[in-house]
């Protein structure tokens, strides 16, 4: 079994952090607080159609938009929206879609689903790779604002697009279920194809003289196949639980939220003042770093939670042998992220000035 080098990483980041720890207790306590909140909601894989903007059919063309989507799914705060409470500052870039006014991460989704509503096949490789097809002005266009404020980083957004168009029709006919095809049925497979082909997914930096690797965006390409195809077809992996949680900047200020990440009195003065934290400098690592290796102590707490559960079950009803074992709920980093990551959107005001505030760490880079 070949071993995530993103979970290595992050125990090597956590092992020689300075600046950001994880609490025993605050992951004991949080770990129970996430597990008794994911069973109430019976918080599954088919949450990730529930979202209004999510598709709901599941084919080859799923394919192309979800990895359009995750090509694309980077760096949505805003340098005018300071406050980040949730409650948008008007002039922050916004994207109205059937009536909806979208802001962070929904509006580029709600971006790129007008555009296929206005019969732009923006999702089709051979169509974005060209200039000739798609000129920079018309992606522009596609990523216009209702507000004065731009969608952030559309350079890089176009040179990511034209990057990764180039690549699919020089190596995979053009479609990434060819790349799919490829993995073999192997999550890190997948990967590590995605990262070592498309460079603008190879998302790792230098930490204490040693390469560490994050692939936030290489990851949650997979694991939005796996929820939105409900592990079938192109969404079917086997090693799918060797994911980890996707290095962003929302999950880690819930995690802190929820004590299970400790931060330095001088990081915590430099979220508060939004000062810059340059990509793959020592503080962003740590608290990349930390925030995945809090989310594995998490689903490990979790798992002895639900072993717990079912010797309880089973102690109850040893007196009936035919009884059915207790249904395990299935838990991996990916759902542990994606429901820490909805509740962060939901719970955003209380984050960002609530008991604990903490504000998102500001890094400008195509990797999250
Ligand atoms: N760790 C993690 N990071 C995630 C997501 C998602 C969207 N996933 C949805 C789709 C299916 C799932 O059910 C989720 O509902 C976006 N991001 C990151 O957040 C940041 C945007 O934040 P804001 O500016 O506040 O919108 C930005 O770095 C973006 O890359 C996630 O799930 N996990």
């Amino acid at each position: 079994m070949i071993l995530n080098p993103v979970l290595e990483s992050a125990e090597f980041i956590h092992n020689h952090s300075k600046h950001v720890s994880i609490p025993k207790d605050g992951i004991v306590h949080g770990a129970a607080k996430i597990f008794e909140a994911m069973k109430k909601t019976h918080y599954d894989t088919s949450k990730w159609k529930e979202h209004p903007l999510n598709p709901k059919e599941c084919n080859a063309n799923t394919v192309d938009w979800i990895f359009l989507v995750d090509l694309l799914n980077f760096s949505f705060w805003s340098d005018i929206d300071i406050g980040d409470t949730g409650v948008p500052h008007p002039d922050r870039y916004r994207v109205t879609f059937h009536g909806v006014g979208y802001t962070g991460y929904w509006s580029m989704v709600a971006a790129v689903n007008r555009a296929l509503e206005e019969g732009i096949p923006i999702t089709t490789p051979s169509f974005f790779a060209s200039e000739e097809k798609l000129p920079d002005k018309e992606i522009e266009r596609i990523f216009r604002s209702d507000t004065k404020e731009q969608v952030p980083l559309l350079q890089e957004r176009i040179r990511v697009i034209r990057e990764a168009g180039r690549v699919l029709l020089e190596k995979f006919d053009g479609r990434f279920t060819n790349c799919i095809a490829q993995a073999n049925g192997s999550a890190l497979k997948l990967v590590e194809l995605v990262t070592s082909n498309f460079s603008s997914f190879r998302d790792e930096a230098t930490f204490c003289g040693r390469k560490v690797q994050i692939f936030k965006r290489a990851q949650i390409l997979v694991a939005d196949l796996w929820a939105c195809f409900q592990d079938k077809d192109y969404g079917h992996f086997k090693d799918i639980d060797e994911i980890t949680m996707f290095a962003d900047y929302r999950v880690p200020q819930a995690l802190y939220h929820f004590h299970c990440l400790h931060y330095s009195p001088e990081l915590l003065l430099i979220l508060d003042r939004g000062e810059l934290l340059p990509n793959g400098s020592e503080l962003e690592v740590e608290i990349r770093g930390n925030s995945i290796w809090a989310v594995e102590l998490i689903r490990r707490r979790i798992l002895e939670l639900i072993e717990q559960e079912v010797i309880e079950k089973q102690k109850q009803l040893s007196g009936d042998d035919d009884a059915p074992l207790p249904k395990m709920m299935k838990v991996n980093a990916i759902l542990i992220d994606f429901f820490i990551w909805d509740f962060a959107k939901a719970a955003q005001l209380d984050l960002t000035l609530g008991q604990r505030p903490v504000k998102v760490h500001r890094t400008r880079s195509v990797f999250y």
